[in-house]
């Protein structure tokens, strides 16, 4: 009965949230609280009657959701709209960053989320727009029209195509080749370093996830800058191989929203606790990406450098075979110490 999925739909409706405009996806008109202010708000919802709408990482901290409902952390929950809730209260619903400073008076109640899978897509379209996840719902007129099934093909990997390649010598491997990838609408760039000539072995990959912080300001909070270079000298010793630059930052929830994390270790929570308080999922990446990058350089069989078994298995789930994986971890520092050892307690990673 419908229409094919509109990709450029999706696109319109990421500006709209950014730009702090109405949108409506599949039955719900939303307004993301981050981009909002009274004024808007006001426009967007006179009776004040809508509802938030959050994610139940959220809601669990506000003892709106419990542990159970919580397994995945970006299911929609409705707040009730009580009278008192006005801008600067439905801010600090939405921002768990508040919470030390303000501690929220509630008593909050939830509703039966309307169109729940509406409400689950208007969540990752925030995240895709690099928004905090929560939403008012209202009746306003909505600036940009998308489906839930418009935001998937938006998502969707095997849209991307390889837009240029050029000679790029780079410090540890100077005949090296960059190639970037792009697909429509979508205004991340991917990156694949070529490293070294093809010799009839598996390449040696390492899929690298944007981190701003730590590639460029050399952060002392991850690995991730000593990865990078590390990854690309392992990658020339070996003969040859490709480092995917992946932007995905903040493990897909953006450079804000990870300094939103960020600010929440600097209350004590560690990398996982941090996103979920935010009602992100612990790692929102989609290797399906990567796969899609690999295929586009005709390969289907890599050594894969990494200690995260979740690499392993997003590939393997598209289609490209791992043969071997190998460890990359690098020395700890004062600052990162509790941040690998939750990645070996919490996440699987093999250190
Ligand atoms: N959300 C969030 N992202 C972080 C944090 N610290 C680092 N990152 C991001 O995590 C990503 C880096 O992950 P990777 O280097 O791919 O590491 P990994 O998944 O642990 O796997 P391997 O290094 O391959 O073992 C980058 O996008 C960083 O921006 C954090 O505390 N919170
Ligand atoms: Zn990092």
């Amino acid at each position: 009965m419908s229409d094919r999925p509109n990709p450029r739909a999706a696109a319109r409706a990421v500006d709209a949230l950014r730009r702090g405009w109405p949108i409506a996806i599949d039955g719900l008109t939303l307004l993301a609280v981050e981009t909002a202010d009274a004024d808007r708000l006001a426009a967007f919802d006179p009776p004040a009657t809508g509802g938030v709408l959050i994610s139940s990482g959220r809601a669990v901290t506000l003892k709106l959701a419990n542990q159970l409902e919580a397994a995945d952390p970006t299911a929609p929950v409705l707040v009730d709209r009580a009278p008192w809730i006005d801008f600067p209260a439905a801010t600090a619903l939405a921002d768990p960053q508040f919470d030390l400073a303000t501690p929220l008076k509630g008593p909050f109640r939830t509703l039966p989320v309307p169109h729940p899978d509406a409400a689950a897509a208007a969540l990752r379209l925030a995240r895709i727009a690099g928004l905090l996840p929560a939403f008012f719902l209202g009746s306003g007129a909505p600036e940009a029209t998308a489906t839930a099934a418009d935001i998937d093909a938006h998502e969707d990997a095997t849209r991307l195509v390889i837009a240029t390649r050029a000679r790029l010598p780079v410090e540890g491997a100077e005949d090296a080749e960059i190639v970037a990838f792009r697909s429509p609408e979508s205004a991340d760039e991917h990156i694949a370093l070529l490293i070294g000539q093809p010799n009839g072995d598996a390449p040696l990959v390492r899929l690298h996830s944007e981190c701003l912080t730590g590639d460029v300001l050399g952060s002392l909070k991850c690995d991730c800058g000593p990865q990078l270079h590390a990854a690309i000298h392992a990658i020339q010793h070996s003969g040859w191989g490709i480092l995917l630059y992946l932007r995905q930052e903040g493990r897909g929830i953006g450079l804000v929203n990870k300094l939103r994390a960020y600010a929440l270790q600097d209350q004590g929570f560690d990398t996982v606790d941090a996103n979920t308080r935010l009602g992100f999922a612990i790692d929102a990446r989609d290797f399906g990406v990567a796969a899609r990058m690999l295929s586009l350089l005709g390969q289907n069989r890599v050594r894969l450098l990494t200690n995260n078994p979740a690499k392993v298995a997003g590939l393997e789930a598209t289609g490209v075979t791992v043969v071997e994986r190998v460890p990359h971890a690098l020395p700890a520092n004062p600052h990162n110490a509790r941040y690998l050892a939750t990645k070996r307690d919490r996440t699987g990673h093999q250190l």
